[in-house]
């Protein structure tokens, strides 16, 4: 089932649980807006190359538009609007004053030097301009992009709308970036594992970790885990997979990968199969990479107890059901990975403000709001009788429904 297949179902089975009415229910799936814009750049060698970009704006009932722009091969109108739809439950479910968009470019940033990335970066922003704003719609980075990134779509929106630092968040510390951001997703799925683990009277240290991806989320979980005395036992990204059963020294991973750019070779682990990585016998495992990896085709082999959604849709609903009937406890991703949406949102608080907070109160900020979260999904569970993603979904959905209600849907 493709990625938008996945989240209309969760959303019309978290819209039955709520009773919606029909055309509430059929308005609330249509996005709001999509935007498929071509972007030609020449390259460094002087040919010309084009590459199509999207940006889908889901929803605004609760506020502006909120989501990543994401660089992936893989990137499709389908997905940019599963992901976009994800956005609009996720910010609801963190209950900060956000709608949901995502927006993505279908090129492999790996192949393209960082000035090719700039000229790339420059003519989607140039392309989609008027259509994104401080009130309106607010990028930030996702899979392939980064704070750089945001600095260039910063640069490009101020030609044409004067300096507008809340424009875009994961922006750099010097342009008015949050302390704290960079590592917000990563530190809000650690808040999120501690609090589901203390229901089952489990605490991190001690328990093994297994993390798929070694990028922005993943390489912060993983840092922060073992911080926590997690062992984190096979780690895997693009370039290979690496485990120790003792627990790798995660600092020492991160040395080796910015040394060689790859996760090979690395002197205090063995290699192993990426595709066995998700089946590896643990406690915990954190999928931080793509959409879909955990499918029909193996979740019955899945052994890990618990499962936190770090990235965005990695289970399909056929896995969903297989691992739910072993008895797997799944975190979604609406709520597990919403740490970095809500630093963008102090983020785009402290730029409004012209005020910048410390680290210390923005990771304290985030503990509240993932904690709250928590109870509050904990809470439809009871009501609904669901499972974890049912009840971040009702949450959701039904936060996202009322403000669509009482701003005169009925009119
Ligand atoms: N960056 C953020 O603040 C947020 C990201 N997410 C989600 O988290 C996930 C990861 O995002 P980022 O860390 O930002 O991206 P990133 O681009 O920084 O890192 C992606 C990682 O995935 C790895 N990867 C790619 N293909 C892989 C494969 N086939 N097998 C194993 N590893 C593979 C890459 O090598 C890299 O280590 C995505 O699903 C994204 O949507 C969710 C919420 C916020
Ligand atoms: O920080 C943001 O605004 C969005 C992050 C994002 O794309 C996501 O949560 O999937």
């Amino acid at each position: 089932m493709n990625a938008l297949a996945a989240t209309n179902r969760n959303f019309r089975l978290a819209s039955r649980l709520l009773g919606l009415d029909s055309k509430l229910e059929k308005s609330l799936l249509i996005p709001f807006r999509e935007i498929k814009v071509e972007c030609t750049i020449p390259k460094d060698d002087g040919t010309l190359a084009s590459y199509v970009g999207f940006r889908v704006q889901h929803d605004n009932a609760r506020g502006p538009m909120k989501g990543g722009i994401r660089y992936h091969p893989e990137v499709d109108p389908d997905e940019v609007n599963a992901l976009a739809q994800l956005m609009t439950w996720k910010t609801a479910v963190a209950d900060i004053p956000y709608g949901g968009a995502k927006g993505g470019i279908g090129c492999n940033p790996r192949d393209l030097s960082k000035s090719e990335l700039e000229r790339l970066t420059r003519v989607f922003t140039q392309k989609i301009h008027d259509l994104i704003g401080i009130h309106t719609d607010v990028p930030a980075p996702d899979m392939g992009t980064n704070a750089q990134t945001m600095a260039w779509i910063l640069d490009e929106y101020s030609k044409f709308h004067g300096h507008s630092p809340a424009v875009v968040t994961g922006k750099p510390i010097d342009l008015g970036g949050s302390l704290g951001r960079e590592a917000a997703t990563g530190r809000g799925v650690v808040y999120a594992t501690e609090a589901l683990l203390a229901e089952y009277g489990k605490s991190i240290k001690g328990m093994t970790f297994v993390i798929q991806g070694f990028g922005n989320v993943g390489s912060w979980a993983s840092r922060l885990i073992h911080e926590k005395g997690g062992k984190v036992i096979a780690v895997s990204d693009i370039t290979g997979a690496v485990k120790n059963p003792n627990g790798i020294d995660i600092s020492e991973l991160l040395k080796h990968k910015e040394a060689t750019g790859s996760l090979k070779s690395f002197s205090d682990g063995d290699s192993m199969d990426p595709n066995e990585l998700l089946v590896h016998e643990c406690d915990v495992l954190i999928p931080c990479a793509l959409g879909g990896v955990l499918n029909r085709e193996n979740a019955a082999d899945v052994k890990a107890k618990f499962i936190i959604e770090a990235a965005n849709h990695p289970t399909d609903p056929e896995a969903d059901e297989v691992l739910s009937k072993k008895g797997v406890i799944i975190l979604p991703d609406i709520y597990a990975n919403a740490g970095g949406v809500t630093v963008s949102y102090f983020e785009w608080v402290q730029n409004i403000q012209g005020f910048m907070w410390d680290e210390e109160r923005v990771n304290m900020e985030l503990k509240k709001y993932m904690t709250q979260a928590f109870h509050n999904i904990k809470n439809m569970c009871q009501t609904h009788d669901c499972s974890l993603r049912m009840g971040a979904f009702t949450l959701g959905v039904n936060r996202v429904a009322r403000a669509t209600i009482l701003r005169g849907w009925e009119a």
